[in-house]
């Protein structure tokens, strides 16, 4: 489980928040919110380990991130709003690539990945940077059913997708929540989260709660 306590972030001579006791349960999902340049990504960024607490911690399961190392990375998805895919390569060798590269355990092959985020097999055959906005979006977020992962941090995960492509990750969300997974994720959508039962991080909250300049 991964555990914010007392933690602060300041970034560009602004702090975003300070005094922060979060802790991500499983089964849970949990929605980052608040407009342009609030510390959506930050936040999500120190909770991969990626930016380090001005003050507090950040841990996973009771150890500190820094010390938590190989175990941490295993057990971690992390998304960010760029797609990360290699334009000369097809998005299935983008996903061989990423799952020989990821620390979990193997659990579907990338051609049924790609399938399953909804891409055809014209799509998958073709340099990703022939792709639209869309399809590169489901070819990056075909990663999360590659290896197993209990924490997935998703940077606007719903940027560009279609209603089917929302309704696709809607699915996904839930079938991890229902293996006793966690996601965070940031987004500018208002939906409603129905069934997923997602719990608000209110950045204009965390800030106010603690206030003033780094
Ligand atoms: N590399 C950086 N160096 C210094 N300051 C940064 C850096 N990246 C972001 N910031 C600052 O941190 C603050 C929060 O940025 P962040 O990207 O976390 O916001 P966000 O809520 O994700 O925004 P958006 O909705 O626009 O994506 C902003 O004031 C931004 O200028």
């Amino acid at each position: 489980m991964l555990a914010l306590r007392a933690a602060s972030l300041d970034r560009g001579g602004r702090r975003l928040f300070a005094g922060v006791e979060l802790r991500l349960e499983p089964g849970r999902l949990y929605v980052a919110t608040g407009g342009n340049g609030a510390g959506k990504t930050s936040l999500l960024k120190l909770m991969a380990g990626l930016l380090e607490p001005d003050a507090g911690a950040v841990e996973w399961d009771g150890v500190e991130l820094a010390e938590a190392g190989g175990g941490y990375r295993g057990a971690l998805m992390l998304l960010g709003h760029k797609h990360g895919l290699k334009l000369d390569l097809t998005a299935v060798e983008n996903l061989e690539l990423a799952q020989a590269l990821a620390g979990g355990r193997p659990l579907l092959d990338p051609a049924a990945a790609c399938a399953k985020l909804g891409l055809d097999e014209a799509a998958c055959a073709q340099p990703c940077r022939r792709l639209s906005a869309g399809q590169l979006r489901r070819a990056g977020l075909a990663r999360l059913l590659l290896n197993e992962a209990r924490l997935w941090l998703l940077d606007e995960p719903f940027a560009n997708l279609d209603a089917a492509g929302r309704a696709t990750l809607r699915q996904l969300l839930a079938e991890h929540l229902g293996r006793g997974g966690t996601a965070a994720l940031t987004t500018h959508v208002e939906m409603d989260w129905g069934d997923l039962a997602a719990e608000r991080i209110e950045l204009a909250a965390l800030a106010a709660a603690d206030g003033g300049d780094a």
